[in-house]
């Protein structure tokens, strides 16, 4: 799994490799720079577009001198370079690259203020005003310059980081740096890339390998990790010889309503073919017909409290929620699960009575796993105005209960009581419907009845639930919850 480092540990790494490695900054920068045009010229292979350079006073402003350059040297000839002087300050590389631009007798214009600015004829505008170099909000004269760069209203490549966003600690929900369409970023995705509002900031990014110190990057402490396909082969259960559906636990679901029944069934469909050995579904007597028909695999226990208890010791995992409704019998259910001594996921309506009564909130075992979305979470919670913030609650609320909170979104956060966050990149806007996070429910159900830790199941659980969907997504404009829990089985072989 990747560390994903603040800008600051950015910035060791970048001494760190300058240190232990025949390589200056400005081979550095020269890598760097030569990344981004690789990168930027699969976008955009026409060498009759014109390119607006805009390069600000440190080493972003370096980068850009440097692409610039190799984008003149590689036929792009309708490329114009804005030097940004809006302060003398110049590093040192910036002023090498500089140099090197005029030898080549490039055109650089000078910006002394953003009022200066005049009309840009130019299709694509590449930012490196300022990067990783943020200290302070934009004002001034740079926020100006941004706003006049928004007005162009053509694609916008950032170098690194869009000017005015931070690499980490939240983004402003007043963002006035500069929109870019997509940034090319250099060897780690910024933290904050990964908060729904950098949306204002990039549309997308893509990382670009700079060759920094990997083993460096790595033994730095970090608070927040990428999962990697690597990371959940590593973990997942090896089906062995000579075992048995015993061998692969049994798993209880209490979900579903007679209106909700569907829910139920997408968590159960997800826990069989995440593997369970055995799967029983306590639901209303009323869905056992669509049970027995849907997933003949799955076993049926009525909603009978006497009965529920009893078989206890039985399940290696309990998951309740999905569909339960939040009425007084669904909250009897909920207390008798917290009683069970056994592991819990806790979904949907289980998440929603926990909001409605703190006292079962504070009766969670350690090593539950709560799966929440944004708006079960701050039911939960409160109310939070920012993703920075909420993440702050999320570990905090981990680390005190001793839980795994799988904060569910385009990436979902797991937030584990070991204080990190494990950020998941799989996934995509085709499953933006309904039942997805009730199979999710059961993925991860299934992984715990496998004896996975808390931890290893929200990995595993992510990871597949948002694989299965980007490999369906590949033909679809739509990924059905159902298909995505049958697809499951097939990413985990
Ligand atoms: N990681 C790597 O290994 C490599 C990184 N590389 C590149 O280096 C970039 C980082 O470069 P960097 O450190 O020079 O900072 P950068 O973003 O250019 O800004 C510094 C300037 O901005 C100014 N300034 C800051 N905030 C401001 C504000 N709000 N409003 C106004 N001014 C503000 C600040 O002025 P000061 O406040 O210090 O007076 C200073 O002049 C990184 O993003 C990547 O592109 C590659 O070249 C090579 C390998
Ligand atoms: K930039």
């Amino acid at each position: 799994m990747q560390a994903i480092i603040s800008a600051v540990q950015m910035h060791l790494a970048d001494e760190y490799t300058i240190t232990h490695e025949p390589v200056t900054l400005f081979d550095l920068m020269e890598r760097a720079s030569a990344a981004f045009v690789k990168c930027f010229r699969k976008d955009f292979d026409d060498r009759g577009l014109r390119l607006a350079v805009f390069c600000g006073p440190g080493n972003n402003g370096g980068d850009g001198l440097a692409i610039a350059r190799m984008l003149i040297n590689s036929g792009y000839l309708n490329t114009a370079v804005y030097k940004i002087n809006f302060s003398p300050n110049q590093s040192e590389d910036n002023k090498t690259n500089e140099a090197l631009l005029k030898k080549m007798h490039a055109p650089v214009r000078y910006i002394y203020k953003a009022e200066d600015m005049q009309f840009i004829a130019a299709d694509v505008l590449i930012d490196a005003v300022l990067g990783s170099g943020l200290n302070k909000p934009l004002s001034g004269e740079y926020a100006q310059l941004a706003q006049k760069i928004n007005a162009i209203n053509i694609p916008v490549y950032a170098v690194d980081i869009p000017t005015g966003l931070p690499a980490d600690g939240g983004v402003d929900e007043n963002y006035n740096g500069i929109r870019a369409q997509k940034t090319i970023t250099f060897q780690r995705p910024k933290f904050n890339f990964f908060l729904p509002e950098s949306l204002a900031a990039t549309q997308e990014f893509e990382v670009v390998n700079i060759g920094l110190d990997e083993d460096y990057i790595q033994s730095l402490p970090a608070g927040h990790y990428l999962l990697e396909e690597k990371d959940i082969r590593k973990i997942l259960p090896p089906r062995k010889r000579f075992s048995h559906k015993g061998t692969y636990g049994h798993a209880l679901l209490i979900c579903g309503q007679p209106q909700t029944m569907g829910a139920a069934l997408l968590c159960a469909s997800g826990c069989i073919h995440a593997g369970a050995g055995l799967v029983t579904a306590c639901i209303p007597g009323s869905g056992l017909t669509a049970l027995n028909a849907s997933l003949p695999e799955a076993m049926y226990l009525p909603r009978d409290i006497g009965q529920i208890t009893s078989t206890a010791e039985d399940y290696k995992v309990v998951a309740i929620g999905c569909g339960l409704d939040t009425n007084d019998e669904s909250k009897v259910l909920l207390e008798k699960a917290l009683e069970m001594q056994t592991q819990l996921v806790i979904d949907a309506d289980a998440i929603n009575l926990l909001a409605k009564d703190k006292n079962l909130l504070d009766k969670l075992p350690p090593g539950t796993i709560l799966t929440p979305h944004i708006k079960e979470f701050d039911r939960l919670f409160g109310n939070h105005t920012s993703w920075h913030s909420r993440l702050q609650t999320a570990v905090g609320e981990a680390f005190s209960r001793r839980l795994t909170i799988v904060l569910k979104n385009q990436y979902t956060f797991i937030c584990h009581s070991d204080k990190k966050i494990y950020i998941n990149p799989t996934g995509n806007p085709a499953m933006a419907q309904g039942g997805m996070g009730d199979v999710l429910t059961g993925i991860i159900a299934g992984l715990l009845a496998q004896k996975l830790s808390p931890l290893h199941a929200a990995w595993a659980g992510c990871y597949l639930h948002g694989k299965a969907g980007d490999r369906l997504a590949r033909n679809s404009y739509v990924v059905k919850a159902s298909a995505l829990a049958e697809q499951v089985a097939k990413e985990m072989k």
